[in-house]
């Protein structure tokens, strides 16, 4: 089994690295600054209680990669960039081999699903950060990551057990689970947050927006009559296999949609996350209009060049 990791980055830099380390064999799929990085200097990974560099296997392009029946694809980038990387990777000939979804949101299955058949959902528990271009920091422990993971839209497969053994002997965790969207779906009222975190800063006063933005949620998803299963609701122990850890001379900077802004990467998904509800609020008439307001606000943090904490609560309330 080889195992193709799509957009290196925080998570896809964290689990490429960490999988390596293990012997697993891996090909990093990797873009820009990252690219060249990786090629000179390997992939430089800290964690909690780790440093190391690994020198991957890294291409620009699935056209570069001699495709196999045994590879399978760990999607790792944001939801804007997801439908683009599912159309290279079909033009480079991938065709029944499993794609894993490690993503926020619930978009990225539906999207994959209609190029190809052999998805698989991850709901991805694993604080990682990428601000400089070859290094990654994963914050995650005692497990440098937990993971759900099955087949989309339900079920369960040899290769979900596959990718669960092969994290497990990374020192993460995988768990197959019959209906991973549920879990997913559980994921997403905590990503509602991440738009907080981009605009006001880490730590910052959110005053009641975080619960207003989750009962619209919590309305929407009932409305729409999805089933959610929240992080240790259907094994409270999991709960302490990883917690956010603080790394020695590595500040976490925020959330993945916070460095998105610090990267002065261009976009956002908060589209994918505050905007999945905004649509099934449109769709079953469930007001959403915090999510809305913050839908609105990550655009404009984008389209202003803004940085994380540029914003004051009374400003972003003002937008309600
Ligand atoms: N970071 C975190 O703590 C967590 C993130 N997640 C989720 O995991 C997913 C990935 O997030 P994260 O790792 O933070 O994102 P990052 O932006 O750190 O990494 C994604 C990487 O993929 C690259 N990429 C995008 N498209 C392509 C492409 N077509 N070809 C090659 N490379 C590409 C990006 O390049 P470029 O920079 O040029 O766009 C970037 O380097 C998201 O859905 C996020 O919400 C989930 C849990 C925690
Ligand atoms: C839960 C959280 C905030 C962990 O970092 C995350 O999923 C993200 O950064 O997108």
């Amino acid at each position: 089994m080889r195992v193709v990791v799509y957009g290196l980055g925080a998570i896809g830099g964290s689990v490429a690295a960490l999988l390596a380390r293990s012997g697993v064999e891996v090909v990093a799929i990797a873009r820009g600054a990252m690219l060249e990085a990786v090629r000179a200097d390997g992939l430089w990974l800290k964690a909690p209680g780790l440093e190391v560099v690994e020198h991957l296997a890294c291409v620009g392009h699935p056209a570069e990669i001699d495709w196999r029946a045994d590879d399978m694809v760990l999607l790792c980038m944001k939801t804007q960039h997801t439908p683009g990387a599912l159309e290279d990777l079909r033009a480079a000939g991938v065709t029944d081999q499993p794609l894993f979804c490690l993503q926020n949101g619930v978009t990225n299955e539906d999207l994959a699903l209609r190029l190809f058949p052999n998805v698989h959902g991850v709901t991805v528990m694993m604080p990682a950060t990428y601000l400089h271009p070859g290094k990654v920091v994963c914050n995650g422990a005692p497990k440098f990551g937990v993971f759900d993971l099955g087949r989309y839209p339900r079920g369960a497969d040899a290769a979900d057990q596959a990718l669960a053994m092969v994290l497990d002997g990374a020192g993460m965790a995988g768990f197959v689970r019959e209906d991973v969207m549920a879990s997913k779906y559980g994921k997403l009222l905590v990503n509602l947050g991440n738009i907080l975190e981009a605009s006001l800063g880490r730590g910052a006063d959110f005053g009641d927006l975080s619960a207003r933005m989750k009962d619209e949620a919590e309305a929407v998803l009932r409305a729409a009559g999805i089933r959610v299963e929240r992080r240790g609701d259907a094994d409270p122990a999991k709960r302490a296999l990883m917690n956010g850890t603080e790394v020695a001379g590595e500040a976490r900077p925020g959330g993945s949609s916070a460095q998105s802004l610090l990267r002065g990467a261009g976009s956002i998904e908060t589209d994918w996350l505050n905007g999945e509800i905004v649509r099934l609020g449109r769709l079953h008439g469930v007001p959403v209009p915090v999510n809305a307001a913050m839908q609105a606000m990550g655009a404009r943090l984008v389209r202003e060049g803004l940085h994380p904490g540029a914003l004051t609560l009374e400003a972003v309330a003002a937008g309600l």
